[in-house]
């Protein structure tokens, strides 16, 4: 009997049809960031300290002080080798590990740069920066989370010392979830509700220290710590999120983030004149950064199932000889395909949204307010689809694997429980897309007023066509056509959100109309969502690429990726009016032909990424293919493997073997 070599992934990279090296760079957007990127990968993945196929087998003390150590390596690399922040920033990533480090550059130190004045900047950055305090990001409380306006956490003026007063009224206004908080912070950016002269003011940032910076313990007044054991082994267990309870904890005036509200001496309150919202400002910044990382995480995912299913052979032999390799079932293919396209799909929309978020940044520096909804509903949107979409693919990646997917060595189920709370953390999905919704539903509104909408809503001034336009497809290749593929989801986004602005006008109010019909809203939310994603990769691919076949490949993923969704959302596409279900038949057939195309080129399609095998951490996603050695290497080391004869064998199987024996004889 033939056994699967590591020889196949040799021989399906000798298929390849376009330049991979060019593709790496597409991939990492930039010669630059390739090399960046590349190097701080090699970096860790040869630096011990880094080692991390232990993280599941230990147990949450360890695995936390093991992360500690790491985090500490990082501090100690990043200065030793004089990293710049792009560099220290691509190690911490690298290093694969939620702790501390996360919350503290990626919101504590953000939400000073976007919510403090200058004066406060100078005051706190060197000391972020320097890492002589470690700050994570206190908003979410055990009773309310989504409805950031519902926080009861007070921060009171007092005049008479001219100081905040830090103030945890019950339970339910414990800080419960923040990163970093529960054991290592010693700072954090508390969001409370002002209350200054007896009134309240709505909900800002203070910095509050919390720890001792001589011996760590927690300062007078403040109660604090971990709130357990999370979902998965390894995971996110690496990371101490926490509670804290303050207990009129006082704060010199100052430690308020008074960019867009000062409070003065006599407790006067000064908003400026800026939208309330830019108080969420740290959100969108996050969001969007979620939406770039969604394309690691599924790309990873991705990388391991392709390359998997390229060595894994079953059936499809008569004389016991080769057997098939699973990546050749079109089964396969249609469940794979699509969530290599989709990683692609994401990479390309999130480097957009950077640009996106950059040029709202510049505006609003030059108090152009103009496109903060967008840019709102934008993250908020993307940020829900890019998760959903990912989570699901990771679990699907896991099926793709069969038996062996569901192993702790693969890397998936922990990949999974570590990347799943990111359709909760920075905004529930759903929430999210009501968001979204309730921007389209202004923008239609607004239609009906004459306004032309702008931005990525731009499409919805042209109603009338798209109320109206039937697909002209009548065969598989006219799928092939950006603009008949762009008009079926620019339609359909329209028609729904329509529908929902219509619908909601019959109810007594909007308020009602808007909470009876959100199952809708948020479908209508999604379908914009795509039409975002779309219209980018299709951008993207008409754009000149150089590389030898790069283009033509990445014109493939991109009618894969809008091919599946109209094939996924195909009661949308119909009930809509859109599509016929004969144009939908014909989409079928085409995405059939495209799988046929990806399939030779599937594994340097996702050798593209150029995923050290450290950082993908699976033994079925290896680079050399060396599958069943590793997994066999892997559960050797097994702690359960220690010893021949387990451990409790004296005290439990020996006696059950015995009474049975006695039972046998009776
Ligand atoms: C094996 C692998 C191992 C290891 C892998 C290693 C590492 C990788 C993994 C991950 C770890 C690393 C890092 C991850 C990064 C981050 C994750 C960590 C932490 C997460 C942190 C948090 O979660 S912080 C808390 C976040 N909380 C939320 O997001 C709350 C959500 N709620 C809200 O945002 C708001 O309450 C709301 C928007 C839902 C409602 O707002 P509001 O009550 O004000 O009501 P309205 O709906 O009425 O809105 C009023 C108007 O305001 C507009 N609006 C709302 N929000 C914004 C905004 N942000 N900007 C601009 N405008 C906004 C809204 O549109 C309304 O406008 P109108 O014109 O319609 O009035
Ligand atoms: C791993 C992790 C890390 C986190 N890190 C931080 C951190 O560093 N700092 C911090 O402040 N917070 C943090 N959080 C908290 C996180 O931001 C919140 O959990 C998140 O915002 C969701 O809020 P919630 O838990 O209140 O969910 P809920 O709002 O209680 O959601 C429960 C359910 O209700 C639904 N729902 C809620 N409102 C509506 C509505 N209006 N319409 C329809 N359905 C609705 C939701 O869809 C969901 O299904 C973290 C959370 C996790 C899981």
């Amino acid at each position: 009997m033939v056994v699967a070599s590591v020889d196949n992934l040799a021989d399906e990279r000798s298929k390849a049809q376009f330049d991979v090296g060019a593709m790496k760079i597409v991939w990492a957007g930039s010669k630059h960031v390739f090399d960046v990127t590349d190097r701080m990968a090699r970096i860790v993945a040869s630096d011990p300290e880094f080692r991390k196929d232990n993280r599941t087998t230990l147990g949450r003390k360890e695995l936390f002080k093991n992360t500690l150590r790491k985090m500490a390596h990082v501090v100690k690399r990043a200065n030793e080798l004089r990293l710049t922040e792009e560099e220290a920033s691509k190690l911490r990533f690298f290093v694969d590990e939620p702790g501390y480090l996360d919350l503290h550059w990626g919101m504590f130190v953000p939400a000073i740069k976007g919510q403090g004045t200058e004066e406060q900047q100078e005051k706190w950055l060197p000391l972020a920066s320097r890492m002589e305090i470690i700050g994570c990001y206190a908003q979410t409380e055990l009773g309310h989370g989504s409805n950031v306006q519902g926080l009861e956490t007070t921060a009171t003026f007092d005049p008479k010392t001219d100081e905040f007063i830090i103030h945890s009224p019950s339970l339910t206004s414990y800080k419960w979830w923040p990163g970093g908080l529960g054991k290592v912070s010693t700072h954090v950016v508390v969001y409370a509700r002002l209350v200054s002269g007896g009134q309240e003011h709505g909900i800002y940032g203070f910095i509050v220290q919390l720890r001792s910076l001589d011996d760590h313990t927690p300062l007078p007044g403040i109660i604090i710590g971990d709130i357990g054991t999370k979902f998965g082994s390894g995971a996110y267990n690496t990371m101490d999120n926490g509670f804290v309870c303050f207990n009129r904890v006082r704060i010199p005036r100052n430690h308020m983030l008074m960019r867009f509200c000062q409070v003065t001496r006599e407790g006067n309150v000064c908003l400026s004149d800026v939208p309330k919202q830019m108080v969420y400002g740290t959100m969108v910044y996050v969001r969007q950064t979620i939406v770039s990382d969604a394309s690691w995480a599924l790309s990873r995912a991705v990388c391991i199932a392709v390359r998997y299913s390229a060595i894994r052979r079953q059936f499809g032999s008569q004389d016991r000889g080769i057997e098939t390799q699973v990546l050749d079932y079109k089964t396969q293919q249609s469940r794979l395909f699509p969530l290599l396209a989709s990683a692609y799909a994401f990479r390309f929309v999130g480097e957009w949204l950077k640009w996106l978020y950059a040029d709202v940044t510049e505006r609003l520096q030059a108090n152009d307010f103009s496109t903060l909804p967008e840019a709102h509903a934008c993250t908020a949107g993307l940020k829900s689809l890019t998760t959903s979409v990912t989570a699901d693919a990771i679990e699907e990646c896991r099926k793709l694997c069969g038996g062996h997917g569901y192993l702790c060595s693969s890397g998936l189920p922990e990949l999974f429980a570590v990347y799943v709370p990111a359709c909760t953390y920075e905004g529930d999905n759903v929430v999210l897309l009501l968001q979204v919704a309730r921007f389209l539903v202004k923008t239609v509104s607004r239609l009906a007023a004459g306004k032309k909408p702008v931005g990525t809503t731009t499409y919805m001034g042209n109603a009338e066509h798209l109320m109206q336009c039937k697909s002209s497809a009548s065969s598989p290749e006219d799928w092939l056509k950006p603009s008949v593929v762009l008009e079926a989801f620019e339609a359909r986004a329209f028609r729904l959100a329509v529908a929902c602005a219509r619908d909601i006008s019959k109810f007594s109010t909007p308020e009602a109309g808007f909470a009876e019909l959100s199952i809708d809203l948020v479908e209508a939310a999604i379908a914009h969502c795509e039409v975002i994603v779309v219209s980018r990769f299709i951008e993207k691919v008409q754009q000149d690429i150089p590389g030898d076949g790069v283009k033509e490949q990445l014109q493939i993923l991109c009618f894969i990726y809008a091919l599946h969704l109209i094939h996924k959302h195909s009661g949308e596409f119909l009930s809509t009016g859109c599509i016929t279900p004969e144009q939908a038949t014909l989409a079928n057939e085409q995405l059939r032909t495209l799988y046929g195309q990806v399939r030779p080129n599937a594994v340097s399609l996702v050798d593209a990424f150029n995923y050290t095998d450290h950082y993908l951490g699976s033994a079925l996603g290896r680079y050399d293919g060396n599958v069943y050695a590793t997994l066999y290497a892997q559960a050797l080391r097994d702690p359960l493997n220690d010893t021949v004869v387990p451990d409790g064998y004296e005290e439990f199987i020996r006696p059950v073997l015995k009474q049975t024996m006695r039972l046998s004889r009776l």
